[in-house]
């Protein structure tokens, strides 16, 4: 089974994602990761995040940057979304996470284009969203607690620009697929949102069960 869980930043994709995942004992991906590293790997190596040229050529960074923790930060959160924009920044890191998704017993991924590119025959679909509001107070608390000293009002505008810069790209934009169902966890805790998320799995692949038994049996689904 393919999960596919979408969102903007911290609409909790990520906190559904994991908990999927171990709720079915799928393997997890977390998509941001890898443009994160993208980033990251751009910073260091003093290159221009504007120019697709540079950007490209910071895609091929050490695996083990991945689990750095100054990923997390809200800068290369920013950052991440000025690279992430560039096609054959995109198309680099494409292989690999289709891979992921395609791996024998399924995987939960999460993103920005996981039900729209990546995976766009997922059994079941989630596109996570929040207030703005409530998503800056979300990844406040997070980066606080991480012990990043970072103020609410720069992380509501980081917040803003990434949601502007995400939708409106051109290629592969945060964007709901026509198939996902939505789950706005605006008013919900962690633990309402996660049952949640696995009541609408539930639906979906029962749904999709049902399908297939019609067509196997030749009748016209209802
Ligand atoms: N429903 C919720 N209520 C309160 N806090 C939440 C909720 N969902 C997630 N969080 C918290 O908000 C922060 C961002 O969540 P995360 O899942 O990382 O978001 P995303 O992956 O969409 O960026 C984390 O600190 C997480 O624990
Ligand atoms: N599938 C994805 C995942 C992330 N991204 C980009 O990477 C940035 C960081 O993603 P993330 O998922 O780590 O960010 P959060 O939602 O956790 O704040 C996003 O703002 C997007 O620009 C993307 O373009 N496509």
């Amino acid at each position: 089974m393919i999960i596919a869980v979408d969102g903007p930043a911290a609409s909790g994709k990520g906190t559904i994602a994991r908990a999927l995942a171990q709720h079915y004992g799928l393997p997890h991906l977390d998509t941001g990761l890898l443009y994160r590293a993208v980033a990251c790997n751009v910073q260091r190596m003093e290159l221009n995040p504007a120019k697709e040229a540079d950007a490209v050529a910071a895609c091929d960074f050490d695996e083990a940057l991945l689990d750095d923790p100054v990923l997390r930060t809200d800068d290369i959160g920013q950052l991440a979304s000025i690279v992430s924009a560039h096609p054959l920044v995109r198309a680099s890191l494409l292989q690999r996470q289709k891979r992921f998704a395609r791996q024998p017993g399924g995987a939960v991924l999460d993103g920005r284009d996981i039900g729209t590119v990546i995976a766009p025959d997922a059994d079941a679909k989630l596109f996570v969203k929040a207030t703005t509001q409530v998503r800056a107070q979300r990844r406040h608390r997070e980066l606080l607690g991480k012990g990043f000293d970072v103020s609410f009002v720069k992380v509501q505008m980081d917040i803003r620009a990434r949601d502007a810069r995400d939708t409106a790209r051109s290629s592969a934009p945060l964007s709901m697929a026509a198939d996902a169902a939505l789950l706005d966890t605006s008013q919900m805790t962690i633990e309402a949102s996660i049952a949640r998320a696995i009541q609408l799995v539930e639906a979906r692949c029962g749904a999709l069960a049902r399908q297939r038994e019609h067509a196997a049996s030749g009748a016209s689904p209802a």
